[in-house]
């Protein structure tokens, strides 16, 4: 009900085209790349920690393993050709080409197995760092207040969780090694080229700085195009979820033309996004193929100068291509390694702000169980902001006791559901307190309150699984008897019996198959299996036709029996029995008392209900 007020308040005073690109952007979301920071990357790598011990031994031993492999390759090339080929005394000899041969073969197998082996270890280190921190993640968002949800539109949380996760993936599972293999390699080869000949050793590497400038730069430019290319990927999935869950308002209004209009619109930018990104991907093969080229040229001309002048062997100037070829590969990836950990830097910040978000409700150290209630609750001069200086409740004093029913009443906006929602502590008050049977609420730990108090709200969630499963989410250990009972208390078990599988019948994510009555009635049994002391009914009843309500008056008897009730109605036949009807406005209490006493008081009150039947 708030969501689309505050919505709508985003979208005031903005000119219209502007509202319509604003709109599925989370600017926090969009933050492309973040410098370097080793905090950062310290507590991002301690995840993996765990797993590093039993297995980076053994990938680092692979990689050593496949480079001095790889590595050794060339060099007993250049041995056949000297020495087997074409030796500069003596005839060739195919016996030690044979043997030569058969060692490079060798090595190539090997070069296989400890490749594979390799990359199966670090899957399963990447895969576990991930399943981790997905799982922190998922964990911590679960005990975020409801303030923290309130400021942030839903699309940016699923972001987090899935494209900020998965952008780190591919950094545990390649990257992390990939640095590794590349610097043995590189270590490996300026040594061995330094070994050779180490003048022309050093002068084929002085491209390597123009390599690695022009690869770190370029690939910086690319990676900017990318992240916007997701990035209007993402405003399309937004929008997307957005139009398939507004789908019923959006044929109603017939808003399908304008609905379009906005997705063609993101369609294009992406596609855009796409053909710039993927032009200057383009342009990255052939420039460092060039400088590539400048180093080959150096290295031949210098090395038949040098053939010439007897420094070198014909050999020893193929095995030195060969490692200057494998030279440009790990220098490329670094460039690339380097950008990729930037794009990590800023989506581990964003994972990162939401687990260090504290919880605005969590207990307070030393908080103690609240013990098994009676139901008696005061709110003590009550003052709530949701919004500092604007008061939603305005001075709130309420004596409850055990086993009373309260009806809330009031207009639109009048601070019903925020008592509730304070008596459930999903707020802390601002001033004032609220206490059960003489605990202040805060004093106690928010499981053990929770666990005592049963909401039943109009807009039921119903869960993907079984109408058992549903039921059953009010008290996990229930047994299938006592669900049963439940539905029957609540009338629920006939429409439940004529659904195709009786109790096991898979509703879909958020009950689509079922009537609004029918998720009612199954949140009713939910509540009661859960049995709770305290129990809200907030507009609980609003989706149920009179006659269907009139049917269920003697299962909210049972219900309510013995509890202390908190019931929000606007139809106010429902809550012609309760206790004690408190009538809000604006915040404050203005009336209070039995149904007669207030009719006779004819106050706000008997308005209402005169108004209604008037209506009626
Ligand atoms: N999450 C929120 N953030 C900011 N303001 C809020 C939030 N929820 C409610 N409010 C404001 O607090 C006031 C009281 O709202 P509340 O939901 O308690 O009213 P209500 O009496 O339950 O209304 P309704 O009958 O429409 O459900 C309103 O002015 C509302 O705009």
């Amino acid at each position: 009900m708030h969501t689309e007020t505050r919505s709508n308040q985003a979208f005031k005073g903005k000119k219209q085209k502007t509202r319509i690109e604003d709109r599925f952007v989370y600017q926090d979301d969009e933050l492309i790349d973040k410098a370097f920071d080793w905090k950062q990357f310290r507590r991002l790598f301690a995840y993996m920690k765990p797993y590093a011990r039993q297995m980076l031994p053994l990938v680092l031993l692979m990689t050593v393993l496949g480079t001095i492999t790889k590595l050794t390759v060339p060099y007993l090339t250049s041995i056949a050709i000297d020495k087997a080929i074409a030796p500069e005394a003596g005839s060739p000899s195919l016996k030690l080409l044979y043997i030569l041969t058969g060692i490079i073969v060798a090595l190539y197998i090997v070069q296989w197995i400890s490749s594979k082996l390799r990359i199966k270890y670090t899957n399963i280190i990447g895969q576990r760092v991930i399943y981790d921190l997905r799982s922190d993640l998922f964990k911590h968002i679960q005990k975020l207040s409801f303030n923290f949800f309130d400021k942030r539109p839903a699309g940016s949380v699923l972001v987090r969780v899935t494209n900020d996760v998965n952008s780190l993936q591919d950094l545990f599972t390649n990257g992390v090694v990939n640095l590794m293999i590349d610097c043995v390699q590189l270590a490996g080869i300026v040594v061995i080229l330094l070994l050779i000949n180490w003048q022309l050793g050093l002068a084929v590497m002085i491209t390597v700085p123009i390599m690695f400038f022009v690869s770190t730069k370029l690939r910086q430019k690319i990676r900017i195009a990318w992240q916007e290319v997701r990035m209007r990927n993402s405003r399309i999935n937004s929008h997307l979820n957005e139009s398939i869950q507004g789908i019923r308002v959006t044929q109603a209004y017939t808003q399908e033309q304008e609905n379009m209009r906005y997705f063609d619109m993101m369609n294009m930018d992406s596609k855009k996004s796409w053909d710039k990104a993927s032009a200057m991907n383009q342009m990255f093969g052939p420039i460092i193929e060039i400088t590539g080229g400048l180093g080959t040229f150096i290295l031949f001309m210098l090395g038949a100068y040098m053939i010439q002048s007897g420094q070198l062997t014909i050999g020893l100037l193929v095995a030195f291509s060969n490692y200057v070829g494998n030279f440009w590969d790990p220098i490329n990836r670094l460039g690339m390694m380097y950008n990729q950990l930037l794009v990590a830097m800023a989506s581990s910040e964003r994972i990162f702000e939401f687990i260090d978000e504290e919880p605005s409700i969590a207990d307070k150290p030393g908080a103690k169980p609240l013990p098994p209630i009676e139901g008696n609750i005061e709110f003590k001069n009550v003052i709530f902001e949701y919004e500092k200086g604007r008061q939603a409740l305005k001075g709130i004093s309420l004596n409850v006791r055990s086993g009373q029913s309260i009806a809330l009443v009031g207009h639109t906006g009048s601070g019903k559901s925020t008592i509730i929602n304070l008596l459930s502590r999903f707020y802390d008050t601002t001033e004032g307190s609220v206490c059960i049977d003489g605990h202040d609420i805060r004093d106690v730990t928010v499981q053990s309150l929770r666990s005592q108090i049963g909401i039943v709200l109009q807009d039921t969630f119903i869960f993907s699984g079984s109408i058992r499963d549903n039921i059953r989410f009010g008290r996990l250990d229930a047994t299938d008897e006592e669900v049963e009972a439940a539905a029957k208390a609540v009338d629920a078990h006939d429409f439940i019996m004529k659904l195709p599988g009786g109790y096991d019948t898979e509703v879909e994510e958020r009950g689509n198959a079922l009537s609004m009555g029918q998720r009612q009635l199954l949140s009713f049994a939910r509540a009661l299996l859960a049995n709770p002391r305290i129990l809200i009914l907030d507009e609980a009843t609003a989706s149920i036709d009179t006659e269907t309500e009139l049917k269920i008056q003697d299962a909210l008897k049972v219900l309510l029996k013995g509890r202390t009730s908190f019931i929000v109605a606007h139809r106010l036949s429902t809550i012609r029995n309760a206790d004690n009807i408190v009538v809000l406005d604006h915040g404050e209490i203005k009336e209070q008392g039995s149904h007669q006493q207030l009719m006779e008081q004819k106050g706000i009150y008997s308005g209402l209900v005169e108004a209604q039947f008037r209506f009626l």
